[in-house]
């Protein structure tokens, strides 16, 4: 076992990051140490290297970064129970109290006490990371490790696809950055029909063909709502699935729903944002659910069986994989461009 590792690390409170050498960290009470296989990026992840308003007023450098991973387990602290040395792992992000109302309804993903794995703690952008016992999720070998690391993403795209009937329900996907392109993969093995994706990048707007969208708009030179009411009879999607976070989205989205439908919104908007409740979802008698996080641990074994049943048109998602750390500033600036599905550092 060696003793130093290289991580990304945030150094300062600023634009970028640092590769660095570090100790490889030791495993506390309750804790594994586990060895990365892969590890992706997320859009959080961005929000930090680049030092946003959010970034500046939650995280506290020098911090190791990344969240998502599949490892292998190293080593274990004490008191661990249920988790063994070369188990091969996951790790949901959100690091709950057990405690809190919302836990004692066991309605983990709203905890009130979250802390994010990655976010309030050193995260899995290096070569080995500690991590809380109580978020390990133990994967299958079949499923290899640059998929295992997308459950996290996965699992935000779960809730919201499956929050409601998908089967041969029609669905308007608005935004496919990485968290819509999965969205997107979920609906599809889930035979949803048709599934019609609003998107401005003509990049992504491809990668949402590959995966499996059965029309792609352009929402910045095409009417949405009218496009929708076409391909749909007039009668409008049975299911809207908010994935971008923009408030156009937002309205044309709910124009596009049918009456009596269901929402799910994932994007997280700017600010406030207006909407005509009273037309748009009181009258239409919409069915909305906000999303956030994962359901504990249910989502997670719904992730690790669609992987598993192999319907999951992953790998146009994948767009760049990388060979170690070495390259993560190209990385980062291939994000920041929006020229990304989602990105991999491979340590295998
Ligand atoms: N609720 C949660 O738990 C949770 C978890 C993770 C991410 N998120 C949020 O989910 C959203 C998606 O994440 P991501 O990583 O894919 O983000 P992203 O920014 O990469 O993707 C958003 C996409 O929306 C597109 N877009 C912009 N304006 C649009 C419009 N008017 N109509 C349609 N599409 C439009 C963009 O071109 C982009 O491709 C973000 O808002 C993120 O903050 C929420
Ligand atoms: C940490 C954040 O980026 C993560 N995707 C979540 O579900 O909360
Ligand atoms: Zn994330
Ligand atoms: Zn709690």
């Amino acid at each position: 076992m060696p003793e130093k590792m290289v991580a990304i690390m945030k150094t300062k409170p600023a634009y970028g990051a640092e590769l660095v050498e570090v100790d490889i960290p030791k495993p506390g009470a309750g804790e594994v140490l586990i060895k990365v296989l892969a590890t992706s990026i997320c859009g959080t992840d961005l929000h930090i290297y680049e030092w946003n308003e959010w970034a500046q007023t939650r995280i506290k450098p020098p911090q190791i970064m990344g969240h998502e991973v599949a490892g292998e387990v190293v080593e274990v602290g004490p008191g661990v129970e249920g988790i063994e040395v070369g188990d091969y792992v996951s790790v949901e992000t959100h690091i709950v109290c057990g405690k809190c109302y919302a836990c004692r309804h066991n309605r983990y993903h709203v905890c009130q006490n979250t802390k994010i794995f990655g976010v309030d703690t050193n995260g899995v952008f290096a070569e080995y990371a500690v991590v809380p016992a109580q978020n390990v999720w133990k994967n299958p070998k079949s499923i290899p490790p640059e998929y295992a690391t997308l459950q996290e993403p996965l699992g935000n795209a779960v809730d919201t696809v499956l929050a409601g009937p998908i089967a041969g329900k029609s669905v308007l996907i608005t935004g496919a950055g990485p968290l819509g392109l999965l969205g997107i993969a979920v609906a599809k093995a889930s035979g949803a029909y048709p599934v019609i994706v609003s998107e401005p990048s003509e990049f992504r707007r491809e990668l949402a063909k590959k995966v499996g969208a059965d029309y792609v708009l352009n929402p910045f030179e095409e009417d949405v709502v009218r496009e929708v009411m076409n391909i749909t009879d007039g009668n409008g999607v049975d299911v809207f699935l908010e994935f971008s976070g923009a408030p156009k989205a937002l309205e044309q989205g709910l124009q596009a729903v049918t009456p009596g439908g269901r929402v799910s919104l994932l994007g997280l908007f700017p600010g406030n944002v207006s909407i005509d409740f009273n037309n748009l979802i009181i009258f239409k008698a919409l069915t909305v659910y906000g999303i956030t996080g994962r359901h504990l641990w249910e989502t997670w074994y719904t992730v690790s069986k669609l992987l598993q049943s192999g319907r999951l048109n992953i790998d146009p998602i994948i767009t760049h994989k990388y060979k170690g750390f070495d390259k993560y500033e190209e990385a980062f600036e291939l994000m920041r461009a929006g020229k990304t599905g989602k990105i991999v550092f491979m340590l295998k």
